[in-house]
């Protein structure tokens, strides 16, 4: 029969396996009793043999010690904010300008993206485990909330794959469903707490707890955006090659974003997102264009602290729904 270690480590890649699959690509694997069958035997191990626990096991996700308050970081690199089209107009001219700019008379290429309205994270991997976890703060320093992004589902404790980078940094956005949202209220209402305005103000407290067993009962989603580190091996040389290699490491991609050729196709994307936007289970409150090849990225590099390369095409304030 296999070493304890040996049945640890399987019943761990086994239930993380299976928690990507549920979580990452919406598509379970098992009943989610099989889940919670392998779960209780992977804890029962553990508690045998302390020593054999490691942090990347599914059992580790729920800290039991809040902290007494969040230490700061400083970001490596600066988590800029978008610069704003608010109407077709604005959008032919950032197109413009970044074609000048560039000296290219054609169309290029833009990855389109839907502007989740959630909480910007940065999450930072060391040969695959996931080690730190921060706000966004001020774009140059926020707070560490490792404990709490540990509780997200869709984080993976680490990268899948045989040959995980020595060090990578993501980026994305912490949102709350629609559904969450309103399960949340309603459980809050029952236990007699204050309840949440909008799913976004709830993400943002739910993030900001000192006690991660509070965050681990919180309905959390993550999608990532944006690749802000990367050492031990080549960076891809689109921002399209980026989501691909971040889904490939088992990060979640929201699955609108779309490769455009030129700024026709940019506003068809606008327009189709903003006639589906109630239909979406999440907030957003607009859609973010990048260009596509990071050589160009890097020529047009940023205007005070917003790249020219990206602008965010803002929706209309959406009336106040009532739920
Ligand atoms: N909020 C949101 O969905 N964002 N934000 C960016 C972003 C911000 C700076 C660079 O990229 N991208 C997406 N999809």
């Amino acid at each position: 029969t296999p070493s304890p270690a040996e049945q640890i480590k399987q019943l761990r890649d086994q239930l993380n396996d299976w928690s990507y699959r549920y979580y990452v690509l919406d598509d379970p694997a098992v009943p989610d009793p099989e889940y919670d069958r392998l779960f209780r035997q992977l804890q029962a191990l553990e508690s045998e043999h302390p020593d054999l626990i490691s942090p990347d096991s599914p059992t580790q996700r729920v800290g039991d010690v809040p902290l007494e308050g969040f230490n700061e970081v400083r970001h490596a690199v600066p988590m800029l904010s978008l610069g704003n089209a608010f109407n077709d107009e604005e959008l032919r001219d950032f197109d413009q300008r970044v074609r000048e700019r560039l000296d290219v008379s054609g169309s290029i290429d833009y990855v389109a993206e839907p502007k989740l309205d959630g909480l910007a994270v940065s999450l930072v991997y060391e040969n695959g485990e996931l080690v730190r976890g921060a706000t966004r703060g001020d774009g140059e320093t926020g707070e560490d909330i490792t404990a709490n992004v540990r509780t997200i589902k869709s984080i993976p404790l680490r990268l899948r794959g045989d040959e995980p980078p020595a060090l990578m940094e993501v980026r994305g956005e912490v949102v709350m469903t629609h559904r969450g949202f309103a399960d949340l209220n309603r459980r809050q209402q029952e236990a007699e707490q204050k309840t949440f305005a909008n799913p976004r103000n709830a993400a943002a407290g739910s993030l900001r707890q000192l006690d991660s067993r509070i965050t681990a009962q919180r309905p959390l989603e993550f999608y990532a955006y944006s690749l802000a580190q990367l050492e031990g091996e080549n960076w891809p040389d689109r921002h399209s090659a980026i989501l691909e290699r971040l889904r490939q490491w088992g990060l979640r991609v929201n699955p609108e974003v779309k490769l455009c050729d030129g700024v026709d196709a940019l506003l068809a994307f606008y327009h189709d997102i903003l006639a589906r936007r109630d239909q979406l289970d999440y907030d957003i409150d607009g859609v973010v264009y990048k260009v596509d090849r990071l050589d160009w990225q890097r020529d047009l590099g940023f205007v005070s602290r917003a790249p020219r390369w990206a602008i965010a095409h803002k929706f209309p304030a959406q009336e106040e729904i009532t739920v």
